[in-house]
């Protein structure tokens, strides 16, 4: 009795446990699933800081220019007051008082006076701002009163200057700069009455502190996939390294005596499609060898007790010929049989077995097309459990009434088109040809008539 095919996928995930988990350098976690979450060292950003090339402000404008700050330079050590600025550079710390920035294409200045041009278009093409929103009060301390991080809207990133001919008027050293008198500058009486336009809306083009994420924060869930950015994002937040599994062992074990490995196939030789075909669907495993075997029952017992993979793969003599071995040999090896065939078209002589030293067996049927519905059935989900994936979202789309089996699961190449499977064809279990021009296998369950289904890719 053949197995269901969900529940043969299923049965193939609980195999095994995940293998153990060491510390990595960043570079080398890469493709490994993590062990453990991702969780931020610090706050990003670590302190309020600047998203554009301009002046931090605080209150209505002209402003006095105090000082200045650089990206990589401390937080000034000044608190800005109503009616100054300070020069800053995107990423840079701004100082303690900041409302807004403004960049530094929306700024003119005669010296140490600065306004707001508005009749320079901002960053969203508009020019004079309408804003009408107005405050007397602080900066917002942290992430939770950002109006961005509050409504789910994000700060436009800052595009460069294209005038960069602004000099700072202040003490370079970042200092409030004083009168010749030593009287500081940027108090409101000293600001020559402002035009009538809106001030800057409050936080814009600032990021404040802990904005993307706080320390201690979980960004990427253990079980996941460590990609190019979850390595760039481990990095930003903290980290030198990561907490990962290892990756399984595979062997493969390609069986046939009318089997050829190069030139072409002619009448009883064919040439080995699957042993070419594993090595690009092992993208989550290390290949450790591959092994051509006559049909022999002691050379496949030999294979398969000699070898130290995680993972054995064996593929054709599934069956019941004079020549299938397989199960004969597991039997003879005392291993466990946790699937022994499964209701599906193509691939149904698919196998998975344990033996009693906890290596896994998984059995692909001969013809080519069927052997990549079983390592897409049986072996990526068993390779998914020991190296630590389990977040694996699952692919759908829509696909038509193609003719379903009553009772079996059929597994049928298909393109996408939006979200939309189209059957290409050519799907004997003997061809890879619809395979080869499909982007992924749609799941058709017994009695489908059309709706949405699973893709396997
Ligand atoms: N009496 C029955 N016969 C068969 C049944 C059955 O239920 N009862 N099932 C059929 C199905 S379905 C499949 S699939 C195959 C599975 O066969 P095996 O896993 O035992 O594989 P072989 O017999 O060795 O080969 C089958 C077929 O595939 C060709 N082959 C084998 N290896 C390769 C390879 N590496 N590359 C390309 N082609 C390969 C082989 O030449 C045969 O044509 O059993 C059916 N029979
Ligand atoms: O599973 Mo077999 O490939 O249907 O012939």
């Amino acid at each position: 009795m053949n197995m269901p095919w969900t529940l043969a996928r299923q049965t193939a995930r609980d195999a095994a446990k995940p293998l153990d988990a060491t510390e990595l350098a960043l570079p080398d976690a890469l493709g490994l699933a993590l062990a453990s979450a991702v969780r931020a060292l610090t706050s990003q950003p670590t302190c309020d800081t600047s998203a554009m090339d301009g002046y931090a402000v605080a209150g209505p404008g002209p402003w006095t220019v105090v000082g200045r700050v650089a990206a990589g330079d401390p937080v000034p050590a000044l608190a800005l007051r109503p009616g100054e600025a300070f020069g800053v550079a995107t990423g840079a710390p701004v100082p303690d008082g900041s409302e807004s920035v403004l960049p530094v294409e929306r700024c003119s200045t005669d010296g140490t006076q600065l306004r707001e041009d508005h009749t320079a278009p901002d960053e969203r093409g508009r020019r004079n701002d309408p804003t009408p929103r107005r405050h007397n009060g602080p900066a917002p301390a942290n992430r939770h009163d950002h109006p961005a991080r509050a409504t789910g809207s994000h700060q436009p990133e800052p595009s460069p200057p294209s005038d960069r001919t602004l000099r700072w008027e202040a003490d370079p050293s970042g200092n409030r700069a004083a009168r010749r008198d030593g009287t500081p500058l940027g108090s409101h009486e000293a600001s020559p009455p402002d035009d009538h336009h809106e001030p800057p809306p409050l936080g814009r083009h600032i990021r404040r502190r802990g904005e993307d994420w706080s320390a201690g924060d979980e960004l990427i869930p253990a079980g996941s996939l460590i990609s190019p950015a979850v390595v760039g994002l481990a990095a930003a937040a903290g980290h030198d390294t990561l907490l990962a599994h290892r990756r399984p062992r595979v062997a493969v074990i390609v069986t046939g005596d009318e089997l050829l490995h190069t030139g072409p196939p002619r009448p009883g030789r064919v040439r080995d499609a699957i042993g070419p075909m594993l090595p690009g669907l092992l993208t989550r495993a290390d290949l450790i060898g591959t092994t051509h075997l006559r049909d022999d029952a002691s050379a496949l017992a030999e294979a398969l007790t000699s070898d130290q993979a995680d993972v054995l793969v064996t593929c054709g003599a599934t069956s019941v010929g004079p020549a299938d071995h397989l199960r004969t040999v597991l039997s003879g090896l005392d291993a466990e049989i946790l699937v022994s065939g499964v209701a599906c078209r193509p691939g149904h002589p698919m196998l998975l077995a344990v033996l009693p030293d906890g290596r896994c067996v998984v059995g692909l049927p001969g013809n080519p097309f069927a052997a990549l519905a079983a390592v897409l059935t049986l072996l990526h989900p068993l390779l998914d459990t020991l190296g630590g994936h389990t977040t694996r979202p699952p692919i759908t789309a829509w696909l038509g009434d193609v003719p379903a089996h009553p009772r079996d699961t059929r597994l049928i190449p298909v393109t996408r088109s939006g979200n939309t499977a189209v059957p290409v064809g050519h799907d004997r279990p003997g061809s890879l040809w619809g395979a080869a021009l499909a982007d992924a296998l749609a799941v058709v369950p017994p009695g489908h008539q059309g709706g949405e289904v699973e893709l396997l890719a």
